[in-house]
């Protein structure tokens, strides 16, 4: 049966370098994928991996009916036996709900990647609706590292290496981007609730919110 699977995981946690194996191992075994993607770091129409790999992809920009795009093609004669969505988070839910359309009516597997929460661990609302309709969610089992050794389950925005929490959702950039840039990095649950990113680690400062409060 044709699957909607939604790779979650934070960033830099390997999703867009699994999206580029699984159309490696498919193309070479002759099958015809469609890669859509938004927003990528390396460009329009790009899925970019940070271990060097890039690809061609559609860009699925705002307002795209996904599932009329694939019909169009199929109707003109392109075959295609699979689709892959990176930064599937920045798609909107009824783009979620057109997947879900091209698995179930086109019979096609629709593998989708992305980070389910935003800086202030938020869902995103294309991965909120990810969740409610995936056949089946997976972890990437290479699992980001918070500066402390534990697992990494947040992404932080940082600003000067320190962290920020008021802002819009959506700014596309990296980790490990010079100091005075925004940027992004991962961190346990307890070190984002703290707010201590690795900059603020090494300072030795912890945010003046999150000091135990005097219960008197
Ligand atoms: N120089 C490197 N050598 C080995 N692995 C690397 C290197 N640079 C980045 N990586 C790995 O690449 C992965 C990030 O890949 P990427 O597919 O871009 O992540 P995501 O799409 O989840 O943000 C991380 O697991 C990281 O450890
Ligand atoms: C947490 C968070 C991230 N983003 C952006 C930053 C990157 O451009 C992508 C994630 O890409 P990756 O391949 O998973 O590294 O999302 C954002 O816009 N808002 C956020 O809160």
């Amino acid at each position: 049966m044709p699957e909607l699977v939604f790779f979650s995981g934070t960033m830099d946690c390997g999703k867009s370098t699994l999206a580029l194996q699984i159309a490696h191992n498919r193309s070479a075994r002759g099958l015809q994928g469609v890669i859509f993607t938004r927003d990528d770091r390396a460009g329009e129409g790009k899925l970019s991996s940070r271990l060097g790999l890039v690809t061609d992809a559609v860009e699925a920009g705002p307002g795209m009916d996904l599932y009329g795009y694939l019909v169009d093609r199929m109707t003109y004669g392109g075959r295609i036996d699979y689709v892959i969505v990176d930064e599937a988070q920045f798609l909107a839910p009824e783009q979620i709900d057109q997947l879900a359309r091209i698995v179930d009516d086109l019979s096609l597997d629709v593998f989708a990647f992305g980070i389910t929460t935003d800086f202030r661990t938020k869902l995103f609302p294309g991965s909120q609706r990810l969740i409610e309709l995936a056949d089946r969610i997976e972890a990437l089992q290479v699992e980001a590292m918070c500066w402390c050794g534990a697992r990494a389950t947040h992404n932080a925005r940082t600003v000067g290496g320190e962290m920020v929490v008021e802002g819009e959702q959506v700014v596309v950039g990296d980790v490990d981007v010079p100091a005075e840039e925004v940027g992004y990095e991962v961190l346990c649950r307890r070190h984002h609730r703290k707010r201590m990113t690795s900059a603020a680690a090494r300072a030795g400062v912890l945010s003046p919110d999150v000091l135990p409060v005097a219960s008197d």
